[in-house]
């Protein structure tokens, strides 16, 4: 009999993250208690007068955040993945939602004032204090981080600026040439994360002037010791990736020039959350060809809408009147994501120990590359991998 394990067939966590408005609209209620957004809209009939009947859509979500308390925001919303994570299983938190309406802030946030810092830094000091508490388990982490600009995937920890490819073979995805870079500490690990920072796109436009212009993904692999019956001790790996997508984006509101490069950019990503949401979306439906293919983007989260994930979505909006279109087109997406159902079946009760076939190929992959970095450093030990 096969055994479904209660904890991964849960669906992908959806919250909702509201940016402090000064004028929120009166057309958005929010009901925190039972974790619903009541939005009203004016429904017109043919030649009728505008405004004649009020609809009122109703979207469910996992938890609906409106304070701009990061520490608050991040015990709700991502703390619970990273301990997943360290538990063995491969999670991803990514951001989702219209320019300006605060992805970056969630993810990243002001890294000048520490109470402000995101998910991401404080993700970081997690995992290192597991890996300070546990000396036993001889956790090592290794990150990457990369950028999707323009559908041209870049490594973010590499000074070189090349188009890299991304390789499946036997079901594992691998990114050539990207750099895995072995950090031991919280401060190494934030070095190298603000590193890649400053390769990051960014642009200005009228609704924000440091704009996310490509998707980031950066990830963390973590290889630990866990005992498992008797003396015997297993090899357990893990993934956590924290994305950071491009947001969606008017461009009448944005107010680019025609022909700009940040109108080409702003089509580029729209096109690419496009066939984010037909994934989902086929996904749902159980359709027989998922889309991950169409873009850079989806081929890389194929994992964490896959099997054998963890996955939770901050969906950010900004709600104010002007924006309401924008704010139920990312509830709409929220509502797609949240009734995903991942499923994972094995044939006996899974062991966190235990490593898979796809695992022990990751593992190989990485010592591999390891190994191949120590004879050309002539050393082991820390470093840049810049291995292709
Ligand atoms: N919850 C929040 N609390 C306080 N300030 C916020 C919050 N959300 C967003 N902001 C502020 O709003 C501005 C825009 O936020 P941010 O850059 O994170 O948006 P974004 O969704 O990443 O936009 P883009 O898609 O253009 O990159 C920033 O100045 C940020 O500090």
């Amino acid at each position: 009999m096969p055994y479904v394990d209660d904890a991964l067939l849960s669906r992908i966590r959806v919250y909702l993250r509201l940016r402090p408005s000064v004028k929120p609209s009166p057309a958005i209620n929010i009901e925190s208690e039972t974790h619903r957004v009541l939005i009203d809209v004016e429904k017109s009939i043919g030649g009728g007068p505008p405004k004649a009947y009020v609809n009122q859509i109703v979207f469910n979500v996992d938890n609906i955040v409106q304070t701009t308390n990061q520490q608050t925001m991040y015990e709700l919303c991502a703390k619970a993945s990273v301990d997943e994570f360290l538990k063995g299983y491969n999670s991803t938190i990514m951001s989702y939602g219209q320019v300006g309406a605060g992805k970056t802030f969630t993810m990243t946030g002001d890294m000048k004032v520490y109470v402000h810092r995101g998910i991401i830094p404080r993700a970081i000091q997690q995992i290192f204090e597991e890996k300070e508490a546990k000396p036993e388990a001889g956790i090592v982490v290794h990150m990457s981080y990369m950028e999707i600009y323009q559908e041209g995937l870049y490594d973010l920890l590499q000074k070189r600026r090349d188009d890299l490819m991304i390789i499946e073979d036997n079901q594992l995805l691998n990114v050539r040439g990207l750099a895995k870079v072995r950090v031991e500490t919280e401060t190494e690990a934030l070095k190298w994360f603000q590193e890649g920072e400053k390769s990051r796109s960014f642009g200005n436009h009228f609704l924000n002037s440091l704009s996310s212009r490509s998707h980031t993904i950066l990830t963390f692999y973590m290889e630990r010791r866990v005992a498992r019956v008797s003396t015997q001790l297993a090899l357990q790996v893990a993934k956590l990736n924290l994305v950071d997508l491009a947001g969606v984006e008017r461009l009448k509101k944005t107010k680019g020039d025609t022909g700009s490069l940040m109108r080409k950019e702003a089509c580029i990503n729209n096109k690419t959350l496009s066939f984010l949401e037909q994934t989902i979306f086929a996904l749902r439906l159980k359709k027989a060809h998922i889309p991950f293919r169409h873009s850079k983007v989806t081929t890389l989260l194929k994992e964490s809408l896959g099997n054998n994930h963890k996955t939770v979505f901050m969906v950010c909006a900004w709600p104010e009147e002007y924006f309401l279109d924008e704010t139920i087109g990312a509830l709409r997406f929220a509502q797609r994501v949240k009734y995903l159902k991942i499923f994972q079946v094995t044939h006996k009760k899974p062991d966190c120990a235990d490593t898979t076939r796809k695992q022990q190929l990751e593992i190989a992959t990485l010592k591999q590359e390891l190994a191949l970095k120590d004879a050309l450093n002539g050393r082991p030990g820390l470093g840049y991998d810049n291995l292709t």
